[in-house]
């Protein structure tokens, strides 16, 4: 299966604005892989296909989680929103046969990103922010960001994430603050060596 292949798969699981938006993550992913020396193919099908059951009835996404044997711990449990990486992760496994870890694990991780993650799962992570039809405020800074240092523009996203989080009282999910906590402090062990 090709690009052309997932794009018709997707087309059919989702609505106008989200298969757009996939369309785009999956542009932004190739240039960010190109810019970075990731892999550009990989990099595509992951964008095409992080959002692939998004749509997907949240109860049965459940399912699919609950099957797969993943135990959901409790932030996950009260976040359906988290949800789709997962079930995406599973679907793109078991239906598509993508047995590649890496493309894999960049679904399963894109909305809150984890500690240790590799170059392709910081490319989609980004991706899914810098999308060509993203509108809020901050996108511009985030694009420029994303194009000097990844890890920059993971922490800059972040800030939107924990500030909408903690406005409405949600929970952030430790693999959130783990990549965070990873980045922050690369970040300052790198600026102090340098010192
Ligand atoms: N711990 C969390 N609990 C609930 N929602 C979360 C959590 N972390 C991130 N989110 C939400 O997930 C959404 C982002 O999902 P994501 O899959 O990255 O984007 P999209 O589906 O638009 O491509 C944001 O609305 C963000 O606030």
């Amino acid at each position: 299966m090709n690009i052309s292949d997932y794009k018709k798969i997707i087309r059919e699981r989702m609505g106008d604005y989200r298969f757009s938006h996939s369309v785009n993550v999956a542009k932004e992913a190739k240039k960010l892989a190109k810019h970075y020396g990731a892999d550009e193919n990989k990099a595509e099908i992951a964008g095409i296909l992080h959002d692939i059951t998004k749509e997907m009835p949240k109860e049965q996404q459940l399912q699919i989680i609950i099957d797969s044997g993943i135990i959901l711990d409790n932030v996950q449990l009260h976040a359906p929103k988290l949800w789709h990486g997962m079930s995406g992760s599973i679907v793109v496994r078991d239906e598509l046969g993508i047995d590649d870890e890496d493309i894999l694990n960049a679904i399963r991780y894109h909305t809150t990103g984890r500690a240790g993650m590799s170059l392709l799962e910081k490319v989609i992570f980004t991706a899914d922010f810098t999308s060509e039809e993203r509108t809020y405020s901050g996108v511009a800074t985030m694009r420029k960001k994303s194009k000097k240092s990844l890890e920059e523009a993971m922490l800059y996203g972040y800030q939107f994430t924990f500030k909408d989080l903690s406005k409405r009282q949600l929970a952030i999910h430790p693999d959130e603050v783990a990549c965070y906590n990873e980045i922050v402090l690369q970040i300052s062990q790198t600026k102090g060596k340098n010192k």
